[in-house]
């Protein structure tokens, strides 16, 4: 994707047009990231001792204003899925505004806000890079919400990763049931699996690249993990799946009231 410069904001921070959409790029010696403000979506982070972008972008996405990017992580939300229109809510095809920023030594914090056209704040989220990356979700409607923080996940073959501390029981969406399932879970198929959050943190074994990926859930109730295999797909190509998993931080079951949700990813290379 060819991108042109709009304009610097400081050393650190530049706001760049990618086809019909602006992206803020953090360039800093913790490591890069680039958000769209549109969604406030992040789809890039590569911390300074990372050889791979830690999040999955489709190779073929293209940027368009009004639909949602395929990668990183999108913010579902007020509900998830088809339980609105548009499907996964309005927040991930909004334009959110930076509302502050703070760039220290060893830590990056950037801040995205959501308002209503008569300047009420609905969301704010707030992205703290350090040598992980944590994502803080914040509901200021007054309405039940729901949620997912929807991260696309890079891994080198999906059929060569295992994610570790999912419970042995999930809603399989697919087939509308409740299924005992293995844990740690291999996936070889279309999956699309909401899970009580009942541990903390979801484990990535990713062999091909050499690291694992830590999912920190916080204060979420569910985990979604999702891949859609060969199921077309909207801005996605045929081998698209192969490299990505979703392991998502939502509120599904229990809706989300004027709180936080949050999710702490932390990458653990383990090259011997
Ligand atoms: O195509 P999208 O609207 O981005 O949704 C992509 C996917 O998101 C979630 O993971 C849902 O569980 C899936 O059912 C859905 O297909």
């Amino acid at each position: 994707m060819k991108s042109t410069l709009i304009k610097p904001i400081c050393n650190e921070l530049s706001l760049y047009q990618y086809n019909e959409i602006a992206v803020l790029e953090l360039d800093h010696p913790i490591g890069t990231a680039k958000i769209a403000l549109q969604g406030a979506h992040l789809f890039s982070w590569k911390p300074a001792h990372c050889q791979q972008d830690v999040f999955w972008l489709s190779e073929m996405e293209p940027f368009k204003r009004g639909s949602a990017i395929r990668g990183g992580v999108p913010i579902c939300f007020p509900w998830f899925g088809n339980n609105g229109t548009p499907a996964h809510g309005f927040a991930r095809i909004s334009l959110w505004d930076v509302t502050d920023y703070d760039i220290q030594p060893n830590k990056v914090t950037l801040t995205f806000s959501l308002f209503a056209t008569d300047k009420t704040p609905i969301a704010q989220i707030n992205m703290i890079f350090t040598a992980q990356c944590e994502l803080i979700f914040t509901n200021y409607q007054q309405e039940n919400a729901q949620l997912a923080l929807h991260s696309y996940f890079n891994v080198g073959d999906i059929e060569q990763i295992q994610l570790h501390n999912l419970p042995t029981t999930t809603f399989n969406s697919l087939t509308q049931q409740q299924e005992n399932v293995p844990s740690p879970r291999t996936i070889g198929e279309n999956i699309d699996c909401i899970y009580t959050a009942e541990n903390g943190a979801t484990f990535i074994e990713d062999q091909i690249n050499q690291r694992t990926i830590i999912v920190e859930h916080i204060n979420a109730s569910d985990i979604v993990v999702w891949n859609p295999w060969h199921k077309p797909t909207s801005s996605m190509s045929d081998i698209g799946y192969k490299t990505m998993v979703c392991v998502e931080s939502a509120r599904i079951k229990q809706p989300l009231k004027q709180e936080s949700v949050g999710v702490k990813i932390q990458i653990k290379n383990t090259a011997v």
